[in-house]
């Protein structure tokens, strides 16, 4: 066959993709578990209006690449998230997409095995499969939208959703996020810039028309609402940014920007300098920082996974260690445990000064 000098002339092979609502026929949602997301859901978006004082910890591993450690540690967070619910609404991190600075695997839906067979159909079958089951052990979960098609066939078992520091900026993300269906929140830029987030917020606060995916596999326009359950993610940059005077300064330009100060913390990433045994001083000191009166803070994210530390994505399968990241270094499930019950303890009295606030501004 003639080679065609003009289209796809970088494109050496396609492959039709199953539709999203094929997918979901596999794993089909029964009314009980569509009801228990959106409650998930009003619980987060209640967190970010202040009816409820709790704090919102997302918390998990980096990335997901094997699915029966995945179950595994969830079943630990959902015990532990039902003993600390009075104080903290925990969302487990479940990150199948993984945005590279150059490149590196990219995540479980992209290349499932790690093998570079990129078998992305079979990587959304088991993100799918491995949601519905975390979904019934009655957890919120969370992830990064990365890929625009991709929430049309999970993003229905997602309660909270974030864009990552190196998509903030992108217009194609802005739009996506316009059309999300849960609250989402914006990392700051790798460079720490705020301004990238905050425009986001905005931008996704407000309709769009854009090209996208249809439920039934169609290329579509798909016109949005805009999402109003936007938030920024402090995650440090060329330093970090957590302490009180950069979490005033964002409050400060969220408020300029006239929007309601809605503020993340992220433990790791440029706010750990990368290292996972910062995150618990991160941590303390956004516990401080909420004692001391602090009302901008709504959430925490935490890298965590069963064993500490990191490993190479590159090891064959049969060398891998079980329950470690492949990507960035987390906390071990013990040092996690740790931080959650002490977050939980010391942050009781202010909370409850928050839940009073809350009352006395709704009277
Ligand atoms: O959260 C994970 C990583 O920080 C992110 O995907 C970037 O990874 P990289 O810089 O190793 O590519
Ligand atoms: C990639 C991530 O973070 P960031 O976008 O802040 O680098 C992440 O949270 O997995």
């Amino acid at each position: 066959m003639q080679k065609d000098l003009l289209n796809n002339v970088r494109i050496q092979h396609e492959q039709i993709l199953i539709t999203p609502e094929k997918l979901k026929e596999s794993f089909p949602l029964s009314r009980e578990l569509e009801h228990q997301i959106a409650q998930s859901r009003q619980t987060i978006i209640d967190i970010l209006e202040r009816r409820d004082p709790r704090l919102l910890v997302v918390c998990g591993p980096c990335s997901i690449h094997d699915p029966d450690a995945a179950i595994d540690y969830a079943k630990k967070l959902k015990a532990l998230s039902s003993e600390l619910d009075k104080e903290l609404f925990i969302v487990m991190r479940v990150y199948f997409e993984k945005p590279r600075t150059t490149v590196g695997w990219k995540g479980l839906i992209n290349d499932p095995y790690m093998n570079n067979q990129f078998d992305i159909e079979c990587g959304l079958f088991l993100a799918r499969g491995l949601l519905m089951d975390l979904a019934e052990m009655g957890l919120p979960l969370a992830t990064e939208a990365l890929d625009p098609n991709t929430p049309q066939y999970i993003g229905d078992l997602i309660s909270w959703s974030a864009i990552g520091a190196r998509t903030t900026e992108s217009q194609t993300h802005r739009e996506m996020a316009s059309g999300l269906s849960m609250p989402i929140g914006f990392k700051n830029g790798t460079d720490g810039g705020l301004d990238v987030a905050i425009n986001a917020m905005k931008s996704a606060s407000m309709p769009h028309r854009f090209v996208g995916l249809s439920q039934a596999g169609q290329v579509s326009v798909l016109q949005t609402m805009g999402n109003p359950h936007g938030h920024v993610i402090l995650r440090g940059g060329k330093t970090p940014n957590y302490e009180a005077a950069d979490v005033a300064l964002c409050e400060a330009q969220m408020k300029k920007a006239g929007l309601l100060a809605n503020l993340m913390v992220d433990c790791s990433h440029g706010n750990s300098n990368k290292d996972f045994r910062r995150q618990p001083l991160v941590a303390d000191s956004i516990i401080e920082q909420i004692q001391a009166g602090n009302q901008s803070i709504i959430g925490v994210m935490i890298e965590s996974n069963i064993n500490e530390g990191n490993q190479s994505s590159d090891l064959p399968r049969e060398q891998l260690q079980y329950g470690v990241s492949v990507t960035d270094a987390c906390i071990n499930w013990d040092d996690t445990e740790t931080l959650l019950r002490k977050m939980s303890q010391q942050l009781a009295k202010p909370l409850q000064k928050r839940q009073a606030t809350m009352t006395a501004l709704a009277s």
